[in-house]
């Protein structure tokens, strides 16, 4: 919760008197959080845009940043063809790193919750997430992973990651169905977060 999103309720305020708990502007105009705003992000991979819809409804009901996780090389329909072993997605499937627009979202430094969104591809969570998690530091982060499937559960893919990340602390996940919005944001508010 915080400045960063929709919630704009009244909150007591530890800081004193004249503070209203809404965000200063820095010099060059961008967001300032106050040290004590626990700050959210909800991070993800989406290749046909099902997990894209179900992070959007979770940042919303969290009033969290999204930032997603895009392949410098895009997913054509082609690549994800898990019928045709000589896919793109077959092949990298044993070990690949793709490369990513961009490994690190902007003030990564300034969450201290990250959830990670992700299809699931041969029950593991999408290639782009073991770039994500080995690229980036995760220490004093608590991260929560979910994903979208047409039936698989989310199994040990948020475990997987966790020993890619190699720290921070990694939550039990939730799968969800491709467009369960309301499901995804009643889970959300059910974290406690
Ligand atoms: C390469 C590939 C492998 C997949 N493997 C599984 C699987 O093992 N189990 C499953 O239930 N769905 C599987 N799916 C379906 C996706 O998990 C599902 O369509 C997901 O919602 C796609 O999310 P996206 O639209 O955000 O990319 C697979 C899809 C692809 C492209």
């Amino acid at each position: 919760a915080g400045c960063s999103g929709g919630q704009d309720e009244p909150r007591a305020d530890a800081h004193g008197s004249a503070a209203t708990g809404s965000s200063q502007m820095d010099e060059a105009g961008g967001a300032v959080r106050e040290a004590s705003d626990a700050a959210t992000l909800v991070v993800y991979f989406s290749a046909t845009g099902n997990t894209a819809g179900i992070a959007q409804a979770v940042a919303g009901q969290l009033g969290a940043d999204t930032f997603a996780i895009e392949a410098s090389v895009p997913y054509t329909d082609e690549d994800l063809n898990y019928n045709d072993d000589s896919s793109r997605t077959s092949q990298e499937r044993a070990d690949a790193r793709p490369e990513l627009v961009q490994v690190t979202p902007d003030g990564w430094d300034g969450y201290d919750t990250v959830l990670v969104g992700y299809p699931i591809w041969w029950g593991e969570a999408a290639w782009p997430l073991r770039t994500f998690a080995e690229g980036n530091s995760f220490d004093g982060k608590t991260v929560v992973p979910f994903c979208t499937s047409t039936s698989s559960g989310i199994g040990r893919s948020g475990e997987l990651l966790a020993g890619l990340a190699g720290d921070g602390e990694w939550q039990e996940g939730e799968r969800f169905s491709a467009g369960a919005f309301e499901e995804a944001a009643s889970w959300a508010a059910g974290l406690g977060l």
